[in-house]
């Protein structure tokens, strides 16, 4: 990242029209590397996200042993086999990315090497205690920062001992850390996961070749991985990520007159609650084209205006579009009625907290907004653009990306537009957001 903030302000727009395609998803992204990076042989990734977020696992992965190189549009990945990691030399710099933390750290649990982990300051506040606490039943030993944060060391254990584990959050990458640690662990690695999130680490790993037991009681999900595994190496094609689609499909919904394509948008169940939510307020999205890609669902999602009006979302809903929310705010209050959400605790340890920056953040553009303690409530405008921040009163992002991008999503829909203290951390997830943004509204690239 670049030394100092770049502030930037969002215009009122005009409409959102034609085709984009949206970068490849970073969940997928990472865990394309990771395991590419534990098969022996070589495994071909196209469509991988090139985001900051998604480099530091590359970066962190090589400098264990693996081979991670671009060859024109397709990336290659050597890998050095399950149990194959090597001591890697000096710190692991992890940058904002929570995912590259948390899944790493669990690769490593069950791997004889001692790793440093470091991040951005927004990184060195999230809690790690979620991992540390089920990958030290493992084996592995841990001296973090106070209160379980980073900078810290780790030390694998190999062998490591398989461990049953509840999930006490829904969480995906602390499932994802357990059932990696469960590949270089002799045993059955189980992961009980109350409530269902995002479910790429298993679906790949099936795709690797390693053995994966799902077994489903009600809402509840029972994974069992049987370890040492033999990994075999894929070619897989990222789909485009439905948290990046998120800012336009709200963009379009609430700029008067606009009709966009976003094309190639994954839209695995566990990921596409933003598109149910949107429809529910009134929202005017057609899947087009409907098909699968690299074993997940895809479509190309036409959004047209419409008249949007606030509901209750129901929590359960949360964990299918955890990082949507704060663009599901913007929409919010542009709607018409009020808007409740509750059950958003997890918000909070984000990259900011993501409850109280949007609350600030919105209602310094002249939204009505509450904050409670696990959600926001959002009396919307009914349409009305937003007032927009003064000249010298930019929202404040907290090194936190998505809401930069929702802040810049708001901008489009107020009568001042919204000035954004810092648009660096946009390329953690998504390099190409101003791009595509100038090109769709048909305005200069102002970045
Ligand atoms: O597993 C993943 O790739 C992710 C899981 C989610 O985090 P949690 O597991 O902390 O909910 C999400 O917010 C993050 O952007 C990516
Ligand atoms: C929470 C996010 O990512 P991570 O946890 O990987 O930093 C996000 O991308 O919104």
């Amino acid at each position: 990242m670049h030394d100092q903030p770049r502030p930037r302000r969002f215009l009122p727009s005009a409409p959102l029209r034609g085709k984009i395609r949206v970068p490849g998803d970073k969940s997928i992204s990472h865990r394309a590397l990771m395991l590419g990076a534990l098969a022996v042989g070589e495994t071909r990734a196209s469509g991988l996200l090139e985001g900051e977020d998604v480099l530091a696992t590359a970066a962190a992965l090589r400098a264990c042993g693996a081979t991670i190189e671009k060859n024109g549009d397709t990336w290659s990945i050597h890998g050095v086999g399950v149990g194959g990691l090597l001591q890697p030399q000096g710190a692991l710099d992890m940058g904002n990315s929570g995912t590259s933390t948390r899944l790493l750290m669990g690769l490593f649990a069950s791997h004889a090497i001692t790793a440093v982990l470091t991040g951005d300051a927004s990184l060195s506040k999230r809690p790690m205690g979620r991992v540390i606490e089920p990958l030290s039943r493992m084996g592995a030993t841990f001296t973090p920062s106070p209160g379980g944060k980073l900078p810290l060391t780790m030390e694998g254990l190999c062998p490591a001992v398989p461990i049953e584990y509840r999930l006490p959050v829904a969480s995906a990458q602390v499932k994802s850390a357990l059932l990696l640690a469960g590949l270089n662990t002799p045993g059955v690695t189980t992961v009980i996961e109350p409530v269902p999130t995002r479910d790429h680490s298993e679906r790949m790993l099936r795709g690797f070749g390693a053995e994966l037991d799902i077994e489903q009681l009600g809402d509840e999900r029972i994974i069992r991985l049987h370890g040492e595994a033999d990994l075999r190496p894929q070619t897989i094609e990222v789909p485009g990520d439905p948290s990046s689609a998120a800012f336009f499909l709200v963009a379009a919904s609430i700029v008067e007159g606009s009709d966009l394509t976003i094309e190639n948008v994954g839209l695995n169940p566990t990921r596409a609650g933003l598109v149910d939510v949107l429809r529910q307020m009134g929202a005017d999205i057609a899947e087009l084209d409907p098909r699968t890609v690299g074993g997940e669902p895809v479509a190309d999602l036409r959004v047209r205006h419409a008249r949007l009006s606030g509901i209750d979302a129901d929590p359960a809903i949360a964990p299918s579009m955890i990082d949507e929310f704060p663009v599901l705010f913007v929409a919010a209050a542009l709607a018409h009625g009020t808007t409740r959400t509750s059950g958003l605790e997890e918000l909070r340890v984000k990259e900011s907290d993501r409850i109280a920056a949007m609350a600030a953040a919105l209602a310094a553009t002249g939204a009505q907004v509450e904050e409670t303690e696990d959600g926001l409530i959002v009396h919307g405008t009914g349409g009305t653009p937003l007032a927009g921040t003064g000249e010298n009163a930019a929202v404040v992002t907290h090194l936190d990306h998505r809401i930069a991008m929702s802040m810049a999503v708001a901008g489009l829909a107020s009568r001042e537009g919204v000035a954004v203290d810092d648009t660096r951390p946009i390329a953690t997830s998504f390099p190409t957001f101003a791009e595509l943004l100038a090109g769709a509204t048909g305005s200069p690239d102002a970045r």
